[in-house]
């Protein structure tokens, strides 16, 4: 019997491949009228936008019938004042989507020279990912950019996608340009993809698709063991790892990192827990920041459980509804920071009272 699922590995490990070309090209281009700031105040730039029709339109053509939840969406480019934007991220759509065809790449995945898409087809593409979710049937997810900011500064980001069937991740693709391949030898660059087929392991390949590595979290104490978490204040409430850390008597500084990258380098183990708790209420969790990291750290035997212990449910719509924080450990340390988080819960409560 064939493998399950081989040929959406190989047609989201072409799109994350491609959009991570493409996103790693831009930043070096990247002016000051490429960014806009979105309704609810973040970025979002040229290169957020081009990778997600990138995605989409492989994923269109691989896959016509698959509804797809995508962060991003064109309605700032169809109006007047997004013309010039518009047309720099059509073109640089087109630029990445006619690229030569590399190894695993399939002409029919609407990728190749010759294969250009008007303005009409690459904002199409975009919207596609309005889907809003649910509980049954497949559904992609694409973050094109996680990490903007992190991006805008140059350092960790990752391109997301995820295909999730009755609400069970089955597949998840992080790429990360700006990821060591190897962080013990630096001289080996950046660029990394690690990837994840639901029964089937995890691994890690270098952009261009060479060296495929197996994963598996390798074993961790709160000695060893160090926090990878958030850059940003605003999307993780520092303090509280900095009290759960206390309570493990965990000695090492904490890893900050932008994006998804964080359950890469978990996987690869370094640092041997990420923990991302809310900082208010009010914000929910999306599933496209999430799904390919969970399989990602499930088959790389490790465990990803809300601060209450429960899985993620990815069935709920466009975000985690009913999740309260994320925690990402290997089997061997995951309890123990569960654990230490209901207590440091625990005492926030008394505080309050
Ligand atoms: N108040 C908030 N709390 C938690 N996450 C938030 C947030 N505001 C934005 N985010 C999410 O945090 C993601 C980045 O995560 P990290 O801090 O781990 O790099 C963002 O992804 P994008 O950059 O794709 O928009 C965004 O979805
Ligand atoms: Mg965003
Ligand atoms: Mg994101
Ligand atoms: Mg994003």
């Amino acid at each position: 019997m064939s493998k399950a699922y081989t040929t959406e590995e190989q047609v989201a490990v072409a799109a994350v491949r491609r959009a991570s070309r493409l996103t790693a090209s831009v930043f070096n281009k990247l002016v000051k009228n490429e960014t806009l700031t979105k309704g609810d105040k973040s970025p979002v730039t040229v290169g957020d936008f081009a990778a997600q029709a990138v995605i989409s339109t492989i994923l269109k053509h691989a896959f016509p019938d698959d509804p797809i939840v995508g962060e991003e969406d064109a309605s700032d480019l169809r109006a007047e004042s997004g013309k010039e934007m518009k047309d720099r991220i059509v073109a640089l759509a087109n630029e990445a989507l006619t690229e030569e065809l590399g190894l695993g790449d399939n002409e029919n995945w609407g990728i190749g020279p010759g294969q250009e898409k008007t303005d009409a087809e690459i904002l199409d593409a975009i919207d596609r990912g309005n889907y809003e979710g649910g509980s049954s049937g497949r559904m992609w997810t694409i973050d094109p950019i996680d990490g903007t900011k992190g991006f805008l500064r140059g350092e960790q980001y990752a391109v997301c996608v995820s295909l999730i069937a009755d609400a069970q991740v089955k597949v998840g693709v992080i790429g990360c340009p700006n990821l060591p391949i190897d962080p013990a030898h630096p001289e080996q660059g950046t660029g990394v993809i690690f990837k994840a087929v639901r029964g089937q392991g995890a691994q890690q390949l270098t952009l261009s698709g060479a060296n495929p590595t197996p994963l598996q979290i390798p074993p961790c104490t709160p000695a060893t063991l160090a926090f990878l978490e958030s850059v940003e204040a605003a999307h993780s409430k520092l303090s509280f790892n900095e009290r759960v850390a206390e309570l493990l008597g965990i000695t090492r500084p904490p890893v900050r990192m932008d994006s998804q990258a964080k359950y890469g380098c978990l996987v690869r183990g370094e640092g041997g827990a990420y923990l991302r708790m809310p900082t208010g209420v009010g914000y929910r969790e999306k599933i496209w920041d999430h799904a390919p990291g969970q399989i990602l750290v499930e088959e790389a035997g490790g465990i990803v459980t809300d601060s209450r212990g429960e899985p993620l449910n990815f069935g709920l719509g466009r975000t985690l509804g009913e999740n309260y924080g994320v925690i990402a450990a290997g089997k061997d340390v995951h309890h123990l920071v569960l654990g230490a988080v209901q207590k440091a819960l625990a005492e926030e409560t008394r505080a309050k009272v």
